[in-house]
């Protein structure tokens, strides 16, 4: 099942600078574990924000859900969840 997902991070400005470098570094591992598994399928940077709009490929709404509290960085986000399907115009086979 596919999702776009939007993740905007939000860190208290007094929040400890090398905890978030700590967690930024994790959340990086973590991103990179799951693009290479092909679950975390696209990220964008938006652009002058501090957010990215991504597309995960998971077997179902748990998994997204487990995925999401999995991130170091999602105590600072805000999330939103789109579900999406294959257009039926799409030339990729993938796209569901
Ligand atoms: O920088 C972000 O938008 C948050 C994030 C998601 C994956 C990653 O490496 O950073």
């Amino acid at each position: 099942m596919l999702f776009k997902v939007e993740m905007d991070v939000n860190v208290p400005i007094d929040f400890d600078k090398d905890k978030f470098e700590e967690l930024k570094a994790a959340e990086k591992a973590r991103f990179q574990e799951l693009q290479k598994a092909g679950t975390w399928r696209h990220i964008w940077r938006v652009v002058g924000q501090y957010s990215n709009v991504s597309i995960f490929d998971v077997r179902d709404n748990s998994q997204l859900h487990d995925i999401m509290m999995s991130l170091p960085l999602y105590p600072f986000m805000d999330v939103r969840v789109t579900a999406l399907c294959r257009h039926p115009s799409s030339l990729h086979d993938d796209d569901r």
